[in-house]
């Protein structure tokens, strides 16, 4: 690796979150502008419904605000869907596609992720593309292969480190309190690595690889000190702005 992608903690609220839930976002906003902000980027994935006033919440303090999912068209008789655009419209700045949770609730396939990514380029949103093995795979001595046919059909032509992050989150890590080891993570990071640079050159050095699946305070800072983890997906710690914060600050 050359120099350092700066490093970017993004919240993925999933299901959760009422209005009530702004509290949470605002005392990260806080945080963010008091100077967290300067050193990492900050991002939080509400529920659709709450991504307008999010953003509103957020203002300019430098926590950025994205959906987490988005259809592949930008209008249209979709009942229930919701566009890339419109998520940009709501003042999201990034999306989530693929995430496993997509993939195994809704039978997301990597060609639809990777129309979904492109929709969120269209939109100019960053799109954040998911990837991880299942238990069984992992056991079966097959994650890094199925890793890589994910990158290979999930990451749409041009990818480059302005409009693409990759998380890797391994299925059977996610809510469970499990995590990889950290020489786990630093292979399956170093072949993302080797695997997108193949495919798009030096470049893809700028491309910011998260790690995702039981991030919590007192792991962080271990995994994010592994080569080529650029930040991390937190899913339930991030649903608390302490929690949150302390993430982020063992980034920055
Ligand atoms: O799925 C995740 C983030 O997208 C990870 O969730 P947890 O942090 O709750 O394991």
């Amino acid at each position: 690796m050359t120099e350092k992608n700066t490093p970017l903690i993004a919240g993925n609220w999933k299901m959760n979150g009422l209005a009530t839930a702004l509290g949470e976002l605002r005392s990260m906003a806080e945080a963010a502008a008091g100077g967290l902000a300067a050193s990492v980027d900050l991002a939080i994935c509400p529920p659709a419904t709450l991504v307008a006033a999010a953003a509103a919440a957020a203002g300019d303090s430098g926590l950025s605000i994205g959906g987490q999912d988005c259809h592949t068209a930008a209008s249209g008789a979709h009942t229930g869907d919701i566009s890339a655009e419109m998520l940009a419209d709501s003042g999201a700045r990034w999306v989530i596609v693929g995430h496993s949770e997509r993939r195994a609730d809704h039978g997301e396939s990597d060609a639809l992720v990777r129309a979904k990514a492109e929709a969120a380029w269209r939109a100019g949103l960053i799109a954040i593309v998911c990837v991880g093995e299942t238990e069984a795979e992992r056991k079966a001595g097959k994650a890094l292969d199925v890793v890589g046919a994910q990158l290979a059909g999930s990451v749409p032509d041009g990818a480059d480190g302005a409009r693409l992050v990759v998380a890797y989150e391994p299925v059977w890590a996610i809510g469970t309190g499990l995590t990889p080891t950290v020489d786990d993570v630093a292979e399956m990071h170093s072949y993302m690595r080797k695997d997108l640079q193949g495919r798009f050159g030096p470049s893809a050095a700028s491309i910011r690889l998260l790690y995702g699946g039981s991030v919590k305070p007192g792991n962080a800072g271990e995994l994010l000190s592994v080569d080529n983890v650029d930040g991390a997906l937190v899913g339930g710690a991030s649903l608390k702005a302490s929690d949150f914060l302390a993430i982020a600050k063992a980034a920055g």
